[in-house]
């Protein structure tokens, strides 16, 4: 962990909050010009104006990052990620511009079962080799804390597989990873029309392995006709609360089954994707403090129409943002797609983009206490960008603004010139 002063930001984007912000509050980034923020032992220590701050540090004892004509943020916190998985389905991609659906091709055994055959197949080294490579990707972003779900073994040894390969990465990278157990995400063709005692299986099974081995933070289940009905998710989310877990769901993304009213009952930290929640259910979430956490590089991808990002935040939700990087509906890591598509198509402004990829992003992974703002006491995770004012990342449409990423006050990426340095 470093010792590092970043100095002159034109912008210091502090995002300062210790807790997911709702409504107008999200359109509130709170802007130091000529900031300047101290980090010791990879957590910040001081943060305010450069004059100020300088006037009571010695700068030889740090690594001293000069930001003049530069914005300076919070890294990224992308809170919806499947990265662990072996072989790809472009193939898919393909099927879909020809016509087909996401969902038909799901139930003609294609879709999850794919990456499932391909992900059991891997080896755990293999899984790690290509889970770095995407982390990798990831930080170039400015992505510092990530959350990736198992949900490519739908049975004990590759959903296992799956969470340690996510607890080896996180030795070797200095990525933030946040681990979900998403064991719930497909019936397997073993269980085909028996969607109920693949739950059991998993609730007496894989749940309490996973639990006593601390292997994941989270249980999500994919809460979807034709996938796991609400009866279904109703019941693992209990089973994994009383054992623990944090809950999140995928909810209500093809057709609305009430997914969204479901998070709000058993108390989720996010409820995910929500193309098709109802006003009723929006509103339960916003009462409940669920998170809403929309991935439009999804709907982007399927062709779908956006989540409605306004109205969420109007209605007094708290939204974050996140890619849903996997293999088969969207096989993205791109931050500035997500910029692009909030802005220009979910009527978001720049700053409610900028909270939903910081504070309210660590909100969705029950982190706001420690990363996704600029405050003093998180840990030291920071984007410099090439060009002096924040609104330059969706107004650069779709490419990359981040010149520098710095992880626990060390400097890990420089696209500048030679990308990743750690
Ligand atoms: N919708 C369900 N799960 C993933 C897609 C998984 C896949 O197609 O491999 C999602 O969040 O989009
Ligand atoms: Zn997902």
């Amino acid at each position: 962990m470093g010792n590092m002063i970043i100095k002159n930001a034109n912008q210091l984007v502090t995002c300062s909050g210790f807790k997911g912000k709702t409504g107008k509050e999200m359109d509130d980034i709170h802007v130091i010009e000529n900031g300047a923020v101290v980090i010791e032992d990879g957590i910040i220590k001081k943060v305010g104006k450069t004059d100020e701050i300088m006037a009571n540090v010695d700068e030889s004892k740090y690594e001293v990052i000069d930001a003049t004509g530069k914005a300076v943020l919070p890294g990224f916190v992308d809170s919806h990620t499947h990265f662990v998985f072996g072989g790809y389905r472009e193939k898919e991609f393909d099927m879909r511009l020809r016509g087909c659906s996401y969902m038909e091709i799901m139930q003609a055994g294609g879709g999850i079962a794919n990456s499932t055959n391909g992900t059991l197949k891997a080896s755990k080294e293999d899984l790690i080799e290509l889970g770095k490579k995407r982390l990798d990707s990831m930080l170039k972003f400015g992505v510092t804390t990530v959350e990736g779900k198992s949900g490519y073994g739908l049975d004990f040894d590759t959903e296992i597989k799956q969470l340690e390969v996510m607890k080896e990465l996180e030795k070797i990278h200095p990525m933030d990873i946040s681990k979900t157990f998403l064991g719930a995400h497909a019936v397997p063709v073993g269980y085909k029309g028996r969607g109920e005692d693949f739950i059991d299986y998993i609730i007496e099974t894989v749940l309490p392995h996973v639990v006593e081995n601390d292997l994941a933070e989270f249980c999500d289940i994919f809460c979807e006709k034709n996938v796991f009905s609400v009866e279904e998710s109703r019941k693992l989310l209990n089973k994994a609360k009383e054992m623990g877990m944090k809950l999140k769901l995928h909810a209500d993304e093809i057709v609305h089954l009430g997914g969204a009213d479901l998070a709000a009952e058993v108390g989720a930290v996010s409820a995910d994707h929500l193309l098709q929640a109802s006003d009723e259910g929006i509103t339960k979430m916003a009462e409940a403090g669920v998170v809403a956490t929309l991935l439009p590089a999804t709907a982007f991808s399927l062709k779908e129409h956006y989540a409605r990002g306004r109205f969420m935040i109007d209605n007094g939700c708290a939204v974050a943002l996140a890619t849903d990087f996997n293999p088969g509906s969207c096989h993205t890591e791109s931050i500035p797609l997500l910029f692009a598509l909030s802005t220009l198509y979910m009527n978001m402004t720049i700053e409610e983009a900028i909270t939903a990829l910081t504070i309210n992003g660590a909100a969705a992974i029950d982190r706001a206490h420690e990363v996704g703002s600029i405050d003093e006491g998180k840990k030291g995770d920071l984007v410099i960008l090439e060009f002096p004012s924040y609104k330059f990342i969706p107004y650069h449409i779709g490419v990359n603004t981040v010149e520098k990423v710095i992880k626990g006050g060390k400097l890990v990426v420089n696209n500048e010139n030679s990308g990743l340095l750690y």
